[in-house]
């Protein structure tokens, strides 16, 4: 779930944030530059008015990238016992020095690194923050005067930052000038939170005063946590968030939102001639939106044909398309991943092919275009009951390996994803991922230089560690080294966590390589084990019912040898944060949350 931020000046507003429901307090001097430090006595007073009612993060001010002058900042706003320390990583050839600089820090209070969207963000330092044991990083702009976060990173460049950010384990936010027809685009890139402070401040601007309704309109979009860390089948915050509610008016109608004439450059075409460049591609999109009101006041009751473009444009970017007509079935599940929308029209026309144009246009609709809330997951993706171009329909399925990313361990959603696996009906083996520790792994063999084949076992070791941690949580889990060990846990009915050292070091085809992590081992798994379904959950949101396996390998979402290590006839889901809420009611009615993603289209295999 993504978390809204919002920064104050001190005691004052942090009340009225508070009160406005605000998941995290962060001090900030709005006059004193782009990350302006509150005097530390300030930050004390306000740590003690806050008393844990919420998390409270502080900036470190615009410090010049000098390791010393920054570490010794950070101490000090340490030691005022704040929760998250931001430090900004202003462009600087000393920008690794900083971080390393910062390690010892890190190692006992949660840094975050702020990069700044207007001065050429080096994202290749997320893995640096990574390797130093910083907790988070976050994109904000430093000339507040020189435009919104999106004016500077475009939404189809956010998934790379924020699925990057999270493979690594890191927190990640976004902010900079953020308004409310922002938050639509970027709540679907599922950022653990989302900074505010101008618009917080209604017309008196971000070097004034925050109001209560501005907190209470922004805090209206971005969905709630739950703060009992409770999960419910239907996560109404998150539809509330997108203006729709199961109370709204049934004799409401639809609204026709439409983007007409967006021409892009596409990589798209099936002949080789067509490959390696761009061609124009005009879009046209009507989209039927479920009205939520008759008297539309502000973002929470449109939906925004930001939307519409920016999922063209993210799906666009992702790389070349083979078919027109593959291209709006990826724009149209985009689209109906909105609970509001029923029915979308989608038209594709390469202008530079034919006379005027050829293309395609199609229209799906969602199949129960009832005003019902869909029953399970309402975050769920890719399983409403939209029609779908390929099989959708969850089914109940004989035996489910499920992979819980070892990104999960830090995440809110860990006891929610646990609670609903060993509660599970479906029979699942819990495959851990390597998460943080696998990372140790890849940093402690640059360091040390040992080979792969010790860093593959250190790794295998790495998930063993995680699925240590998971069967720590619940008394329903049981671990297993071996089939006949799963198989023993569930005729005891216990739930399974694979660890995996003893069957997978052994294993003549497992490769040694860091292309195959836990994703590719819970895909082996499931064909030893001939199970049904293999589910990843991923502690990103970044992907979509239209995704292929291909596309996902590409975005580092999955490992570079899972195609490969996927059995035939295994359905393949993907979930992400946004699914946790809804996945107890969905294991427990046997069947799996997340989106369906299509098998991978091979060659047929050599039979023996
Ligand atoms: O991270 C939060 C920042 O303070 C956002 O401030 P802003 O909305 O004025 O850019």
């Amino acid at each position: 779930m993504t978390r809204m931020l919002a920064s104050v000046t001190g005691v004052d507003e942090a009340e009225i944030a508070l009160a406005g429901g605000v998941d995290i307090v962060d001090l900030k001097d709005p006059k004193a530059g782009a990350l302006g430090a509150v005097s530390i006595q300030t930050l004390s007073r306000t740590i003690s008015l806050i008393a844990g009612r919420a998390p409270v993060s502080a900036v470190c001010g615009d410090l010049p990238m000098e390791p010393e002058t920054i570490r010794a900042k950070a101490e000090e706003i340490a030691a005022t016992g704040v929760d998250y320390v931001k430090i900004g990583f202003f462009p600087s050839a000393n920008a690794a020095a900083c971080a390393a600089a910062l390690e010892p820090l890190a190692a006992r209070t949660k840094l975050i690194a702020v990069l700044f969207a207007d001065l050429a963000p080096d994202f290749e330092l997320l893995p640096v923050f990574a390797k130093h044991r910083f907790h988070g990083a976050m994109v904000d702009t430093a000339n507040k005067a020189n435009g919104r976060l999106l004016d500077h990173l475009p939404p189809e460049q956010i998934p790379g930052f924020v699925d990057r950010a999270k493979s690594l384990g890191l927190m990640v936010g976004l902010s900079g000038s953020l308004e409310a027809p922002d938050i639509p685009r970027l709540l679907p890139f599922a950022p653990d939170f989302l900074g505010f402070r101008g618009a917080l401040c209604g017309d008196s601007g971000r070097t004034g005063s925050i109001s209560a309704e501005a907190v209470s309109q922004i805090r209206e979009l971005v969905p709630e946590v739950s703060r009992a860390g409770g999960s419910s089948s239907v996560d109404y915050r998150l539809l509330a968030a997108r203006g729709y509610s199961p109370d709204t008016d049934p004799t409401l109608g639809t609204d026709k939102i439409f983007v007409r004439d967006f021409v892009l450059p596409v990589q798209i075409g099936a002949y080789s001639f067509e490959h390696g460049h761009t061609q124009k591609v005009r879009f046209d999109v009507t989209a039927d939106v479920l009205q939520v009101t008759d008297h539309p006041e502000d973002m929470r009751h449109v939906f925004s044909y930001d939307i519409i473009m920016d999922g063209i444009r993210t799906i666009v970017a992702r790389g070349h398309v083979q078919l027109s007509e593959a291209l709006a079935e990826q724009v149209a599940t985009y689209i109906l991943e909105n609970p509001r929308v029923v029915r979308v029209t989608v038209r594709v026309e390469k202008l530079e092919l034919g006379p005027g144009g050829v293309g395609v246009e199609i229209e799906r609709k969602r199949q129960s275009a009832g005003r019902g809330v869909a029953s399970g997951s309402a975050g769920r993706k890719g399983q409403s009951a939209v029609s779908q171009p390929r099989q959708e329909r969850p089914e109940v399925v004989r035996r489910a390996v499920v992979k819980l990313g070892g990104s999960t361990v830090r995440a809110a959603e860990l006891e929610s994803w646990i609670a609903a696996l060993a509660g599970s009906k479906l029979p699942v083996v819990i495959v851990p991922g390597g998460g943080l520790f696998a990372d140790q792994v890849r940093e402690t063999q640059i360091r040390m230089d040992f080979s792969d084949t010790a860093a593959h076992a250190m790794a295998i070791l790495a998930m063993e560690q995680f699925g240590q941690i998971i069967l720590d949580r619940d008394e329903r889990l049981a671990p297993a080294r071996s089939l006949q060990e799963m198989a023993r846990a569930s005729d005891a009915g216990k739930v399974p966590v694979w660890l995996p050292s003893s069957l997978a070091l052994s294993a003549p085809d497992i490769p040694v390589s860091w292309d195959i992590t836990s994703d590719s081992l819970a895909a082996w798994l499931a064909g030893k084990l001939g199970a049904k379904a293999l589910l990843l959950i991923k502690q990103t949101g970044a992907f979509f019912g239209s995704d292929t396996i291909d596309s996902l390998a590409t975005r580092g979402i999955v490992d570079a040898g899972f195609a490969a290590m996927l059995p035939d006839g295994v359905d393949f889901h993907l979930a992400g944060p946004k699914d946790a809420a809804g996945a107890g009611a969905l294991l427990a009615a046997g069947n799996l949350p997340g989106v369906a993603i299509a098998a991978p289209v091979r060659p047929a295999r050599k039979a023996g």
